[in-house]
């Protein structure tokens, strides 16, 4: 298997953004590629023999055999000169026909190949030499048939997972969905493992057999070591969204993505199990001239920023009012949410932070942050008189549910929108806004007009976001795009819905966040982002794009992956060598995150 891949800021990542599609889109740019006169047939042998050769390159035995810096050693030699084996396993689909001819093609220079069909009927395989036609009875689309007809003439050697499965539920004395035999003489002990069971034709949970399929070849894969590639979409991932039924799909090592990168892999499950994402393009595609446009663009790098000029100061730098930490009658309070937000803020520059904040938490922010400037969170007319003066507002942080926060949430938008701020609504602010939305209060109407004119962002986590749109969080979370897109039409703004890969909604466009780790999966971790948010809309020295909501959100994903990436500089006390620890993501801090933000800031200026 592959060890996840290092992430890097700067200079060394690829940081192109990318276009990504759902699978009706897909199909579409395959229609209109068929449509002028390309054979169907053609672009499945061109997609197999591309996706062959990176799997040759794969290989594991071949990858360190062409690996200089490590040279190969005599035992290494042997599993080197050995026949690489490869296990195929096809469904009926089209993407199962990319996997008939990936074994093909393997068998074609000399691997042991092994392919495992999976609902396909017995009838279905040894197909006649003449038959050419259309969509058979099992589901077998013709030029998958074909690709089969291809490889059996090539004596590939296959067995029926269903015949296999059937003798080991025999053997386990009951049907069970637990279907698993390790040392099964049948299955090949292969160093690579092909999943073509499903691509982006899958309709529905895997159930029965496939549910079986999928188990079994993450079990083999898991006990013999051996990588697993996915063919454009691991099996039980759902290409448009990202969503895995029953948390059960190919954990795939690499995945091989045909003719256009999937959202689905970006977002929600798909990054826990697509593994590396290869493209194979296949048909040329130019989004100017293409009448199918990407439902969104990936993100994995944030845009340099510009360094500041000399003959500045810290008016140059914006002023930033971070409202929120409140202590409700009776309870502990909040205040670490404005703390974190307000810390995140000025690790990112900007020249001056006041905190509202209950006055109970006022010693506290100021020992750790002299810097700052607090305000009573509750003296109505200092914190109005103080929206006039700033240049950007984050209202929510440890706020309060109850009903004097809501109404002080009320009374400070209020003075927000009539002095033409930008604002940041994040947390409880976003809960007193659902509230609203509730009992059809003006002030919602008030918020999406407002934000025609003025910035406006929003920055719920998918169970804020159930609460905005008064729907369950499964919702949200079965299609993300759809959630934060009816957000915005519900409420106006620009959007963040907040999780493995993040959605950002601005200016009616969506992108996904390639970057931040579970890690960051702790308390406070959003009180920092609208933090940053603030402090780069603050600095108006910055281009749009530099100070832009997804920027922000690039922003704090990295530092997060820089924290959990870094290496300490730990020495050995015995030998004297350097010790590399590295930090991981369980135990990672959102009070670690303000150093970290810093540090990516500078790495980002040019
Ligand atoms: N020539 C081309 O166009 C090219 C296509 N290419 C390849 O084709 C792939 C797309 O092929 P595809 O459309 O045949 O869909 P695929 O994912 O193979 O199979 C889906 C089948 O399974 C079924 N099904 C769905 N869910 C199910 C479930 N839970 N349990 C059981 N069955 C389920 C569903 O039928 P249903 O039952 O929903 O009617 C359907 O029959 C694409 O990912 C790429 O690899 C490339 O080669 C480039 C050239
Ligand atoms: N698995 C993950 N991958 C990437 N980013 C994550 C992951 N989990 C959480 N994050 C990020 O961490 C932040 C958590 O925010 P939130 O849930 O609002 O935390 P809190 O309410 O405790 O402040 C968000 O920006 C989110 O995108």
């Amino acid at each position: 298997m592959l060890t996840q891949m290092p992430r890097f800021v700067g200079a060394n990542r690829p940081s192109l953004p990318i276009a990504l599609f759902d699978s009706q889109q897909v199909y579409a740019i395959e229609q209109d590629w068929f449509a002028q006169g390309y054979s169907s047939f053609a672009l499945m042998q061109q997609a197999a023999w591309q996706m062959t050769q990176y799997i040759i390159t794969l290989n594991p035995c071949y990858s360190s055999s062409i690996n200089p810096k490590k040279p190969l050693t005599a035992s290494k030699y042997q599993e080197v000169s050995r026949q690489p084996r490869a296990c195929v396993w096809v469904g009926h689909g089209n993407n199962g026909g990319d996997g008939w001819l990936i074994a093909y093609y393997l068998q074609q220079v000399g691997w042991h190949v092994q392919v495992i069909t999976v609902g396909i009927n017995k009838s279905s395989n040894n197909v006649k030499d003449d038959d050419t036609s259309g969509d058979d009875a099992s589901g077998f689309t013709s030029d998958a048939l074909r690709a089969q007809r291809i490889a059996l003439a090539d004596h590939c050697v296959y067995q029926r997972f269903e015949d296999y499965c059937c003798s080991a539920s025999e053997e386990a004395g009951k049907e069970s969905d637990d279907f698993y035999c390790a040392d099964d003489q049948r299955l090949l002990q292969a160093d690579v493992y092909i999943d073509a069971i499903f691509g982006i034709g899958l309709t529905r949970a895997p159930t029965g057999v496939y549910k079986k399929a999928i188990k079994a070849v993450n079990h083999h894969a898991k006990q013999t070591g051996a990588l697993v590639v996915a063919v454009d979409v691991p099996s039980g991932l759902v290409a448009s969204t990202g969503q895995v039924y029953q948390r059960l799909a190919i954990q795939a090592d690499v995945t091989l993505c045909l003719i256009a990168r999937k959202f689905g892999l970006h977002t929600k499950d798909g990054m826990d199990y697509a593994g590396e994402v290869i493209d194979v393009p296949l048909i040329p595609y130019n989004s100017t001239t293409h009448e199918t446009k990407p439902i969104a663009t990936l993100l994995v790098d944030a845009q340099p920023l510009s360094p500041r000029r000399q003959n500045s100061y810290k008016g140059s730098y914006g002023h930033v009012l971070i409202i929120g930490g409140n202590r409700v009658d009776g309870s502990q309070g909040m205040g670490g949410a404005a703390i974190l937000s307000t810390a995140s803020a000025m690790a990112t520059g900007a020249g001056k932070i006041t905190v509202a904040c209950h006055q109970a938490f006022h010693g506290a922010l100021l020992t750790s942050m002299p810097d700052a400037m607090t305000l009573d969170l509750h003296d109505v007319e200092g914190v109005s008189q103080l929206i006039e003066e700033v240049s950007v507002i984050a209202i929510g942080m440890g706020l309060g549910r109850d009903t004097k926060s809501e109404k002080i949430f009320i009374r400070y938008l209020q003075a927000i929108m009539q002095h033409g701020k930008s604002i940041v609504i994040d947390a409880d602010g976003l809960y007193h806004l659902a509230g609203l939305r509730k009992n059809s209060h003006e002030l919602v109407a008030q918020l999406r007009d407002y934000s025609q004119k003025y910035l406006v962002c929003l920055t719920p986590h998918s169970g804020e976001a159930a609460m905005l749109l008064d729907k369950e969080v499964d919702s949200i979370e079965s299609n993300r795009l759809l959630a934060i897109q009816q957000c915005a039409d519900a409420y106006g703004g620009n959007w963040v819905l907040k999780g493995a890969g993040s959605l950002v909604l601005a200016q009616s466009n969506v992108y996904v966040s390639a970057v931040g780790n579970a890690g960051m999966a702790s308390a406070g971790m959003g009180d920092v982002l609208s933090g940053v948010i603030a402090g780069l809309l603050a600095q108006r020295d910055l281009s749009a794009e530099q100070r832009s909501l997804q920027q922000a959100v690039l922003i704090h994903g990295l530092a997060g992956d820089m924290l959990v990436n870094q290496q300490s500089n730990d020495v050995d006390n015995n030998t004297g060598s350097q010790r590399h620890l590295l930090v991981g993501q369980r135990g990672l801090q959102a009070q670690d995150m303000p150093a970290a933000i810093r540090h990516v800031m500078q790495l980002m200026t040019i």
